[in-house]
Parts: structure tokens; sequence; C-alpha cells
């Protein structure tokens, strides 16, 4: 289905956009972060528009025509294409933070595995990495890096609330696991949000290493 642009929007840049999110899925999912058309990806144009992968394209195979524009309530604008499912936890974080223009979400088996192993604590506490450094605004391994774990639910209402009373609560919010489904981070840009979330794989590798050595 064709994209049509509001008039505000100049083709390039939502190309431009595109093409960011396209690359950076086919490199995500040849880690193995994205199986079986799951994860999805998005960055936003301007202050009341975001690009996003349509929903269940297989992440691997993505290209421009892969990707849609939505409004900041997760609304499609100018297409038939169905967005992600998950379309509300992006433009969430959109309108939560003005200066984050990139959010993605994947499916590893590390995250996923992670998800579950942290549930019961409903956060996974992150201290002594020096990779912490990765994340924005962190600049010592003693700093604490909290990532909650948040219930899953096929209501994304539920889950957007869960993120918000995260957030209301005055807790610093760089990333969030989502319990037997994966993670979500953001970042400024896309190579901040890419940073996060490979930091993010590799810390949870080494939290899970260390559970299975002292087992
Ligand atoms: C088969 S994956 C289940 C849905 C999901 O969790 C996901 O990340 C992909 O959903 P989308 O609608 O964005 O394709
Ligand atoms: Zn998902």
């Amino acid at each position: 289905m064709s994209q049509v642009l509001p008039a505000s929007i100049s083709a390039a840049l939502f190309h431009e956009r595109a093409d960011a999110i396209a690359a950076a899925a086919r490199e995500l999912a040849q880690h193995g972060w994205t199986p079986a058309t799951s994860s999805n990806f998005s960055m936003r144009v301007d202050a009341d528009h975001a690009a996003i992968t349509i929903s269940g394209r297989d992440k691997g195979k993505l290209g421009r025509d892969d990707i849609m524009l939505v409004d900041m309530d997760g609304k499609a604008v100018g297409t038939d294409s169905r967005p992600s499912a998950e379309t509300e936890l992006h433009t969430q974080v959109y309108r939560r933070w003005p200066e984050i223009n990139t959010v993605l979400h994947t499916h590893s088996r590390t995250q996923s595995v992670a998800s579950r192993l942290f549930a019961k604590d409903g956060v996974v506490k992150l201290q002594g990495w020096e990779l912490q450094k990765a994340i924005h605004g962190h600049t010592t391994h003693e700093s604490v890096l909290d990532i909650p774990v948040f219930p899953n639910t096929q209501h994304m209402p539920e889950l957007v609330a869960q993120v918000d009373a995260w957030i209301d609560a005055g807790k610093p919010l760089h990333a969030y696991l989502i319990n037997g489904h994966g993670i979500y981070t953001w970042g400024r840009d896309m190579a901040e949000a890419r940073r996060h979330l490979e930091a993010l794989e590799f810390l949870l590798v080494c939290e899970l290493d260390l559970r299975r050595l002292n087992a």
C-alpha cells in the first residue's frame, strides 16, 4: 500500500527515516534478535509523526516500503497499512521525551530468557559493569542501572500505563523488558539507540552467565 505524506513532510525526509529503520532492522535480524517477524522499530519524523515498521513483516528483509507513517497517538497517517501492534509503546516514548528520535524493540533469546528469570524481582539491577557507561548519562560502572520487567499483555494501554507509572514515580528509564517477550530501548538518534540495545544485550548475557556459574 502506498504512503501519502502530509504536505509538511518531504518524501526525502520520510525516505531517509525509512531507509535508516530498514537498514537497522536487517542488521539486528542478522544477530538473530528478530525471530519469526518479531520486533519493531521506529524513528521520529517531526513533532507529530513517526515512521514505524508495518506489522507482521520479516524484519530481516525490510525495505523502504515496509515502513509507514503514524501520528503520536499511534494512528496510521496516509496509508491503509497496519502499523506495528506495539506502536503505542513507541509513540509513548516520543511523547514523554521530545529529545528521543529512535525506538528499538527486539526479541533476542537472551532478552527473552532474562525477562522470565528476573520477572519475580520486577527489575534487572545492573551494577559494576564497565559497559553501563554505554548508556546515556552513566559515567561510571558504580552507578546502578535498573531495567524494569513489566508483565506481558496483548492490551497495549496496560503496558503503556505500567511504563507511565515507572516514569511518573521519578525513576530513570532507558529501557525495559516485557516478561517472556523482549526489550524496548531508545536514543536521541539511531546510533545511540543501537548502542543502548547492544550494551543491554551484552549486560543481560553477563547477568545470565553469572547466575549460571553461581548456581
Ligand atoms: C510474531 S511476533 C509477535 C508480535 C511482537 O511481539 C512483535 O514484536 C512484532 O509485532 P509487529 O506487529 O510489530 O510485527
Ligand atoms: Zn514484540
